[in-house]
């Protein structure tokens, strides 16, 4: 049981200086040298009885000193849990029916006094009176509004008839420990918070009745308090760390002389000015301080990730009012800690603000700005379907997407170079089907990340020979996930082991029941070697479409999805999109995320330039001032000030979100770059093709480290190396891309040239490891050895126009040049650093040898003294290894 604070303690608890809680304890004879000495809980309740109310406490002859103290805290306690559970009921506006009815009252009076005052000190503010400030600028004391404002800690006197016995069991329950932890908490808080609180308790503290001047402040216990009191049947003197006086508010109203003040400075320039009355420089300090304060925020619009003092920016508030309120309620915060959303309830109702919290998106969101709802568009006419393939490595996407377009797209297109753009479109008789030309699911999965589905179907390609493997059931998923209607492509028909019952079996286990087995999914049996089944897939696909009943407006301003963007040489940044709705023509203006720019040429997948491309159509898009990312929307705007504005909006939000998220994560892990901090760390981005290899290579990739150097694996899947981790090792420093058995494509291979990260595939376990290590090792810090060559003692020294030379006999080994050099007096080395020169007579010389006499010149060093010893030494790296 802790029956002794420390003097700092008590000083901190009310936000004052120890020394001024020292002077206050010395005038009331109390017998305090430092911040270190202790006092008892009395007489700390005492002192701060003094320092508070100014009250000299009567001597009290009671005995039994501690267990009174420990009483008191005791109450305390119960007090302080009763207003904390008050506090939530009142705020989250819960009451539980099964709490005493004396304690409900007591609340509903607590948010009744809360909410009363808070509207009279708005309804003050705002009313700022002339006439007050005329009858009142000669009062010395004078506080500035505060409205909803916590008080400071004080005092309260609560009654109780019988004598405290030293009951054990109530001193069981009583915490003071926990209590403890809290005031030093606070104390760490920061100096900026305490300064701020001290400065406020300080001109408390000048005024006598400064009791009441507190009166501007906010018991939002109200009256409740005394009441709870009132239940206990002793009496005590409890500190109340969170309610203020009892003070009536009255005599607080003409106390507000200042306030008119800076309002009549404020309109200076204006009405009002001042009325001509000299202002002195200090004044006008305080004039702006407390112009600051006295504005009153009612309602504030925030975004959903906001830090403690941006929230205190909004409210135009201190940062510390707003810590102060979180930490009255026990909520640990710093300036720069991201608020929740009961944070964020708490503070509002504390500050009696209505937050309304915005999504910052919207400033940009052209998308929904300029939205067309083709549902409802009279205009919109019939566009073609287009079409993702997904299905495990090496069932056959490629073949089949080179298959159809070689089948389909070069027909008629003699003279065409055919280029991959990243989409191309084909025609089954007569009638379009867009395919988007990119293996796998990255840019699908990047596009759905962004929310632009393009795919309006689904084909999954499944060899007939090899069945559903896990990336199959990966692409199941993902299917089901998008709602999309499926096709599935038993592909390698061709070959004699195929089997297509067992894949359809096997689907059907995952939900997809080919038609003939009854199900809703087609299942097409094909080969993209021979070109056995295409036309069937490409009917069954126009089947689906004509289901689907895909419709766009060719005449309205286009939107794009971007399924592949990449720098080209000469034409700069270069998006193939595919247009969802409308038409693209070269000279609109665009906007594509943070991009913006106008379109100087589309080019299709044959190479050609063409003028525009209309709903579901496909071109490479020119013009954009920076590379967009896949999945993101371009979209034709009005002018070029419009893009340009959304594009810079985006820009900011994107960089401040990056910001957060750093500050973030910084907070988060905290305490682990604490303990991690000196080590470096080579990140790692981990793709294999199995689970196994996987597992193995992360946990012996972990286990590479030191006391220096450590791996840390930031991502792993299996499968092959999509955009995805491309841009997520872009975005760490000192990241590698690690594939095991894997393979990038082509757009991957030149997104990670553009963002200027390595690659490295690998098909052995322990090359992989080994080209890690060599890594590592060369992250590690050069270490060196020092290999002394020998001593000379200096016997005389010359001034010489370029320095000091010291006339030396070599008493051990030999003095080297180009070596380094080290000058002892009486043993203990006084300097360190080159040798500029070493001459025999007048020669310079590589070396001298024992008892040989030289000339020693030492760079930037003149202060070598007879009876010196000098010492020439190399120093050799030395191999480190992990
Ligand atoms: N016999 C036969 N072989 C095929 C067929 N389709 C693809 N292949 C072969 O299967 C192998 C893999 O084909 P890809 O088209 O590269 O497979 P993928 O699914 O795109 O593979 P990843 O790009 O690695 O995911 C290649 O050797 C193809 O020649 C087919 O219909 N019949």
């Amino acid at each position: 049981m802790i029956d002794k604070v420390r003097v700092h303690e008590v000083a901190t608890e009310m936000g004052i200086a120890s020394k001024d809680v020292i002077n206050k304890a010395t005038e009331m004879g109390l017998v305090v040298k430092s911040a270190q000495s202790t006092v008892s809980m009395e007489d700390a309740e005492k002192i701060m009885n003094y320092i508070m109310n100014g009250d000299t406490p009567e001597p009290k002859k009671d005995a039994k000193k501690p267990a009174k103290a420990k009483k008191a805290e005791e109450k305390i306690q119960e007090i302080e849990e009763t207003k904390e559970e008050a506090k939530k009921e009142t705020k989250v506006q819960e009451k539980s029916k099964d709490e005493p009815k004396k304690e409900q009252n007591t609340k509903e009076e607590k948010t009744k006094s809360e909410k009363e005052v808070k509207k009279d000190t708005e309804v003050k503010e705002t009313k700022t009176s002339k006439k007050e400030e005329s009858s009142n600028q000669d009062e010395p004391k004078i506080k500035t509004v505060q409205v909803p404002k916590k008080k400071i800690g004080g005092l309260k006197i609560v009654k109780k008839k019988k004598t405290v016995a030293s009951t054990s069991s109530s001193n069981d329950d009583f915490d003071v420990p926990q209590k403890q932890p809290k005031v030093s908490s606070y104390g760490k808080m920061s100096a900026e918070v305490l300064e701020e609180l001290a400065s406020k308790k300080k001109t408390k503290k000048e005024t006598p009745v400064s009791k009441k001047d507190t009166g501007t402040k906010i018991d939002i216990f109200g009256g409740s308090m005394a009441e709870v009191s009132m239940d206990m049947d002793d009496q005590v003197t409890l500190l109340d760390l969170n309610a203020t006086e009892r003070a009536p508010l009255e005599p607080e109203q003409p106390r507000k002389p200042k306030q008119p003040k800076p309002i009549g400075r404020n309109s200076n320039k204006g009405k009002n000015a001042g009325r001509g009355r000299k202002v002195s420089r200090d004044k006008r300090k305080k004039y702006t301080k407390e112009k600051q304060v006295e504005e009153v925020v009612t309602h504030v619009e925030i975004p959903e990730d906001i830090r403690v003092y941006e929230f205190a920016e909004k409210l135009k508030r201190p940062m510390s009012d707003v810590i102060k309120v979180l930490f009255d309620l026990g909520m640990m915060m710093t300036k720069n800690d991201f608020l929740g959303s009961d944070e964020i309830e708490v503070l509002s109702d504390e500050f009696g603000v209505e937050v309304t919290i915005i999504d910052p998106k919207d400033e940009f969101n052209y998308e929904e700005d300029l939205a067309h709802d083709v549902e409802e568009d009279p205009n919109a006419v019939k566009r073609p379907p287009v079409i993702t393939i997904m299905g495990h490595v090496d069932h056959g996407k490629t073949s089949l997407l080179d298959a159809i377009r070689s089948a389909k797209v070069t027909e008629g297109e003699a003279g065409g170079i055919t280029q991959h753009i990243g989409a191309y479109t084909v025609e089954q008789h007569g009638e379009p089907i867009t395919f988007i030309d990119t293996p796998g699911h990255a840019a699908f999965g990047a596009m759905r990340q962004r929310g632009t589905d393009v795919t309006d179907i689904i084909i999954i390609v499944v060899a007939a020979d090899d069945g559903v493997k896990p990336q199959t059931e990966e692409v199941i998923k993902i299917a089901k996930d998008s709602g999309a209607p499926v096709i599935v492509a038993l592909n390698k028909m061709d070959k004699e082991t195929a089997n297509p019952d067992l894949v359809k079996g096997q689907m059907a286990e995952h939900g997809m029941t080919s038609v003939d087995w009854g199900g809703d999914v087609e299942f097409i049996p094909l080969s993209a070697k021979t070109g056995m089944g295409l036309d069937d897939l490409l009917e069954n696909i126009l089947i689906t479409a004509e289901v689907l009943d895909l419709k766009a407006n060719p005449k309205v301003p286009a939107k794009s999805a971007v399924v592949e963007a990449s720098l080209e040489k000469g034409r700069g940044p270069v998006a193939t999109v595919i247009v969802q709705n409308g038409t693209l023509k070269v000279g609109d203006n665009i906007v594509c995320g943070s991009s913006y720019g106008r379109v100087k040429a589309l080019i299709d997948e044959n190479g050609k330039q063409i003028k525009s491309i209309g709903p579901s159509h496909t071109a490479q898009v020119a013009g954009l001032d920076t590379v967009p990312p896949s999945g993101e929307v371009l979209m034709a705007v009005s002018s070029d000030k419009e893009a340009k504005e959304y594009a810079h909006k985006r820009y900011e939000y994107d960089r401040h979100k990056e910001l957060s998220k750093s500050t973030k994560s910084t907070l988060e892990d905290m305490t682990a770059m604490i303990a991690e901090g000196r080590l470096k760390t080579l990140k790692v981005v981990l793709k294999a093709d199995v689970h196994g290899s996987l597992e193995a290579l992360k946990s012996s990739l972990t286990d590479l480290r030191n006391e220096e150097v450590k791996v840390e694996v930031i991502s792993t899947g299996v499968g092959g190396i999509t955009e995805n981790d491309v841009e997520l090792a872009s975005a760490s420093d000192n990241c590698v891309l690690l594939g095991f058995n894997i393979r990038p494509t082509g757009s991957v291979k030149a997104l990670a040239k553009q963002r200027g990260i390595e690659i490295r595939n690998y098909s052995v376990i322990y090359q992989l490891l080994d080209d890690v290590t060599n890594m590592l090792t060369g992250m590690m810090d050069l270490k060196f050895t020092e290999e002394n060559t020998g001593q000379a003692d200096v016997k005389d020294t010359f001034k010489t126009p370029k320095g000091m030379i010291a006339g030396c006999t070599v008493v051990d080994g030999k003095l080297i040049r180009g070596g380094l050099v080290r000058v002892i007096r009486e043993g203990v080395v006084i300097f360190e650093g080159e040798l500029t020169s070493l001459k025999r007579f007048k020669d310079d010389v590589e070396e001298v040898g024992n008892g040989y006499e030289c000339g020693v010149g030492i760079k930037g060093y003149d202060d070598v003294q007879v009876g010196d010893v000098i010492e020439t030494f190399k120093k050799v790296e030395q191999k480190v290894e992990l």
